[in-house]
Order: structure tokens, then C-alpha cells, then sequence
């Protein structure tokens, strides 16, 4: 049981660490040494690049907010908040009460991807593929967690931003805001796995779109390439109006509601029929069938004779 998800000599073994019952949780990596990634050195290197945050609330509703917070540079990613977001997926990969998660930016604007002082420093490719390694690890491991998570796009999501958002099971979009992969006009292609998510979530032909026409994804745009699923109204005249961190929690409720077990099966099989060839995928499923089966909410549905009308 004890599996995980190290790419060796070009091999893919079975990413199951995040599928299984949460006591036989192992951590993964997405690199090993061969790569050339050793996380600690990589943490250490970008630690020199201080600056912002990403902070993380858990809640006793079971969904947690997690906030890129450098408002001064419009939530743009300095290395020790790469380091801050692997650590706080970590802590999210850990929390056995979790079933959701909103990401979303601090003061009103998502995140302008990462810090461009940072990237001038490491601009050679050798530091700039070790960043590339970590931030594709945290990503990754951020859309495995057994949580249903959504970004709450405000203002602007920018380069590793909009990568960030394609990290998340749902994107909302408030009004006025905007997703945009801008990194050809920086003479780059995403490198936190940006391209390959979002190449399953709209499909090659719009994915070549927006990375190629580096296009300004509005929220009519994205409901209709599919990039977002919701679109979230400004309400700011009436007195009391939820914020948009609260309608983003009440969106997301219609899939969070439930059982912890039930709602992070529920990811677990989805992940597998994502990332897993159907047999791996189906076996998985099985396991996981297994988890639910008979257990506390299924004897309860069955005690109280519930129909589905
Ligand atoms: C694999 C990852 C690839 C990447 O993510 S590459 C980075 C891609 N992102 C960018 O190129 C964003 C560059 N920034 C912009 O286009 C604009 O600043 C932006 C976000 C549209 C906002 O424009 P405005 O509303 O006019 O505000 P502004 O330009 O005065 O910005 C306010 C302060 O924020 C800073 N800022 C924004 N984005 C940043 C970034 N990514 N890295 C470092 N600093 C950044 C900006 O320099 C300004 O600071 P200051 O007030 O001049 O000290």
C-alpha cells in the first residue's frame, strides 16, 4: 500500500499516495534525484528571495481558505512564498477533517504570477528548472489533495497566477477579472504545469488559444472555452452582502456537503479516472468503493430508506 509517484527513468509509476484512506497517506514527490531535484536545497535557494506570504485557514466547516498574500506586488509569488504554499499544502495533505478549498488572492486581485525581481535573479536555466520542479510538485499536490477546491478569481490571475488557477477542481470568476497566460509576451511557456491542466481542462485546441494568443480570459470567455464555472456578481450596495470569499464557500457547498469520508471519496475517484490508465483507474476505484461501503453514512442512507426524488 505504501505506493507513490516518483518519475524514474521515464517510468510514471502509479500516483496513488493521495488516493488512498487517509491513515496510509504517504507524501509525494513528482521528482526524485535523478531529476536533479533535492526539495531542500531548492527550499533553501528560494528562501533568499523573501517577501508576502501564503496563509492558510482552516475552518470547522471542513473548507479551508488559502491566500497568496503580497499585495504590494500584486500577490506575486517571491520564493519563500513558494516555499510558504508547499508547506501549507502539506499541512492541507494532513488534515484528515478537510473537504474543500477556496484559493483565492489577498486585497481584491488574484495573484500576477511570479515575482519578476525573484526571476531576474535566477534567471539561469538551471535554478530556473529547479523552481519549475518545486512549484510543478506543490501544484500537483495541491490538485491530488482529497478536497474539492475552487480559485476565487478577482482582479487579475497572471502567468504562474493563471497556472495557479488550473490547480483547482473549479474556477470562479468575479466580474471585471481576468485569466491570462501571459508568459509568451515574457518569451516563456508556463512551467508549473500550467499548459498540461489546463490542456485537460479546455481542451487542446482552446489550450493552444490561450497560450498562443496569450488571451485575455474575461468571464464570459472563460464560461464559454470552460475555463471557469461560475461567475460570482459584484454586490457592493447592499448592506450585509456576503464576500466574495463567502459566496465562493456557498458555491462550493453543493459539493462539500456531506460526510468527510463520503466527499473525499468522491475526489478520490474522480482523480483516479483523471490521472490513472482505466485499469489502474478502475482498481483504484475499487479501493476506495471499499472505504465507503458499509461504512457509518452508508448503513445511515440505507437505515432511513431515502429516496432520490
Ligand atoms: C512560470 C511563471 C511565469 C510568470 O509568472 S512570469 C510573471 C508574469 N507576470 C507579469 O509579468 C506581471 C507583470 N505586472 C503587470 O503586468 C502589472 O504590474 C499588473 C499586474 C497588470 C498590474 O498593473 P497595475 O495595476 O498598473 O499596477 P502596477 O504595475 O503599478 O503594479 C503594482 C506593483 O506591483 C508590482 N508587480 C506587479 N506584478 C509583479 C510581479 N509579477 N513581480 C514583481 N512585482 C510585480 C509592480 O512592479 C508594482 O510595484 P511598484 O509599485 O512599482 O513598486
Amino acid at each position: 500500500a505504501g505506493s507513490f509517484c516518483c518519475w524514474n527513468n521515464n517510468r510514471v509509476s502509479i500516483p496513488v499516495f493521495n488516493l488512498l484512506p487517509t491513515s496510509g497517506r504517504r507524501r509525494c514527490c513528482l521528482y526524485s534525484s535523478t531529476q536533479g531535484f533535492n526539495q531542500e536545497e531548492i527550499r533553501q535557494k528560494l528562501r533568499a528571495f523573501p517577501g508576502g506570504s501564503v496563509d492558510l485557514l482552516k475552518q470547522d466547516s471542513g473548507v479551508a481558505v488559502l491566500t497568496v498574500n503580497n499585495p504590494a506586488r500584486m500577490n506575486a509569488f517571491s520564493g519563500s512564498m513558494m516555499v510558504d504554499l508547499e508547506e501549507k499544502v502539506s499541512q492541507l495533505e494532513n488534515w484528515t477533517e478537510g473537504k474543500g478549498l477556496v484559493v483565492r488572492g489577498a486585497a481584491e486581485t488574484f495573484c500576477s504570477g511570479s515575482d519578476l525581481n525573484a526571476v531576474r535573479a535566477i534567471s539561469s536555466p538551471q535554478d530556473g528548472m529547479k523552481m519549475c520542479m518545486f512549484m510543478q510538485d506543490a501544484l500537483t499536490r495541491l490538485l491530488r489533495l482529497p478536497l474539492v477546491s475552487v480559485a476565487l478569481v478577482e482582479g487579475r490571475a497572471l502567468g504562474g497566477g493563471a497556472e495557479l488557477t488550473t490547480a483547482c477542481d473549479f474556477r470562479l470568476m468575479a466580474t471585471g477579472s481576468v485569466i491570462q497566460f501571459v508568459h509568451k509576451h515574457m518569451g516563456l511557456v508556463p512551467g508549473w504545469g500550467g499548459a498540461a491542466r489546463l490542456v485537460h481542462i479546455v481542451g487542446s485546441q482552446n489550450a493552444l488559444k490561450l497560450l498562443g494568443g496569450a488571451v485575455k480570459v474575461d468571464p464570459e470567455r472563460g464560461l464559454d472555452v470552460g475555463l471557469a464555472d461560475g461567475v460570482l456578481e459584484a454586490d457592493e450596495d447592499t448592506p450585509g452582502a456576503s464576500t466574495p470569499v463567502q459566496q465562493a464557500e456557498d458555491w462550493l457547498r453543493r459539493y462539500t456537503e456531506g460526510p468527510v469520508p463520503v466527499i473525499q471519496a468522491v475526489k478520490k475517484v474522480v482523480l483516479a479516472g483523471r490521472e490513472l490508465p482505466l485499469l489502474e483507474a478502475l482498481r483504484m476505484e475499487k479501493e476506495v468503493f471499499g472505504t465507503v461501503w458499509g461504512a457509518p453514512a452508508n448503513l445511515q442512507a440505507l437505515a432511513s430508506k431515502s429516496k432520490h426524488k
